[in-house]
C-alpha cells in the first residue's frame, strides 16, 4: 500500500491510527517525544504484517519534522501520507493565561501541523508524487469551549491551516483534510478532567462524565472510532475530498 507517517503514535488517538492503517495495509512511521512507547507500538504495527520505523521528534522543532519526513522514506522505501496527530492540552479561564502559556500550546498544536504540512508537501513534491496531508483538529476546533478557550483556538487554527494548504497544494494533487473527535478517553482527557476539577471544585471524573453524558449515540468514543475516519482519510476513497474537517464526535450535544 503506503508508507504514513503519524505523529503522537506513541498512545491514545496517534497509536490508534497507526494500528488501524497498519491493518489496512499501509507501512507506518511513528513519530513521538519518547523512543520507549513508539517502540512498543511498533511492534505491535509489525505484529500485523506491516514495516514499522520510529523516529523521536518534538513536532515542534521545523527541523526534526523535516528529518522524521526524511527518515520515513529512507526507512519505508516511500512517502504517501502524513498524520499530524500530536497535540497537547490546556485548561485555564482566559483570565490566567500567560504569554508563555500560549507560546507553548501554539507551537504544538498550530506550528507542529505547519511543520508537517511544509515537510510533507515539499517531500511531495521532489519525489514529483500525489500525497495525501491529515492533520489532528477537534469538536474544540468547531466550538470554542470554555476553560478550553486557547486549546480552541489552536484547533480552529489547525481548520484555518488545512483549508489554505488544500487550496495551496491542490494543483499538485496533494489533499489536506482533518479530523475533529469529540471527547476520546485517552490521557489527554485524564489531566483535562483532573485540572477541571482542580479549576472548579468538580468531582474528579464527574466532568468527562458530563461530556460523556451528552454523547447522542450514548457511548464514550474511543481512539478505534477516531482511526476509522482517519483510515477512510489515508485512502484512495477520499481522494475526491480535500480542505473538509468533519466532526466524529457521536453527535455530541454537551458544551
Ligand atoms: N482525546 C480527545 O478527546 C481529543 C479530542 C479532539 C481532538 N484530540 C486531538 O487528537 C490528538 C491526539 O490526542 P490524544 O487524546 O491521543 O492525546 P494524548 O495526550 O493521549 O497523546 C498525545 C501524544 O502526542 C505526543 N506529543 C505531545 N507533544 C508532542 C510533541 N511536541 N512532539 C511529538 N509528539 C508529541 C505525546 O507524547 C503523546 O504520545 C491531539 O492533537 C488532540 O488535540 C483529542
Amino acid at each position: 500500500m503506503s508508507a504514513v507517517l503519524v505523529t503522537g503514535a506513541g498512545q491514545g488517538i496517534g497509536r490508534a491510527i497507526a494500528l488501524r492503517l497498519a491493518n489496512d495495509g499501509h507501512d507506518i512511521a511513528l513519530v513521538d517525544l519518547v523512543e520507549d512507547k513508539i517502540a512498543g507500538v511498533a511492534d505491535e504495527v509489525r505484529e500485523t504484517g506491516s514495516k514499522a520505523t520510529t523516529f523521536v521528534a518534538d513536532v515542534s522543532d521545523r527541523d526534526q519534522v523535516f528529518a522524521a519526513v526524511e527518515h520515513t522514506h529512507e526507512a519505508l522505501g516511500g512517502f504517501d501520507v502524513i498524520v499530524n496527530n500530536a497535540g497537547i492540552a490546556q485548561v485555564a479561564p482566559l483570565d490566567d493565561v500567560r504569554p508563555e502559556d500560549t507560546k507553548k500550546i501554539w507551537a504544538v498544536n498550530v506550528d507542529g501541523v505547519l511543520w508537517g504540512i511544509q515537510a510533507a508537501a515539499a517531500k511531495f513534491r521532489s519525489l514529483g508524487q500525489k500525497g495525501k496531508i491529515i492533520n489532528a483538529s477537534s469538536i474544540a476546533g468547531h466550538d470554542g469551549f470554555a476553560m478550553l478557550g486557547v486549546y480552541s483556538a489552536t484547533k480552529f487554527a489547525v481548520r484555518a491551516l488545512t483549508q489554505a494548504a488544500a487550496k495551496e497544494y491542490a494543483a499538485e494533487g496533494i489533499t489536506v483534510n482533518a479530523y475533529c473527535p469529540g471527547v476520546v478517553g485517552t490521557d489527554m482527557w485524564v489531566t483535562i478532567d483532573k485540572r477541571f476539577a482542580e479549576l472548579t471544585g468538580a468531582a474528579e471524573g464527574e466532568t468527562y462524565d458530563k461530556f460523556v453524558g451528552g454523547i447522542a449515540l450514548g457511548r464514550a468514543q474511543t481512539p478505534e472510532d477516531v482511526a476509522a475516519f482517519v483510515s477512510y482519510l489515508a485512502g484512495p476513497d477520499s481522494d475526491y475530498m480535500t480542505g473538509q474537517a468533519p466532526l466524529i464526535d457521536g453527535g455530541l450535544v454537551y458544551r
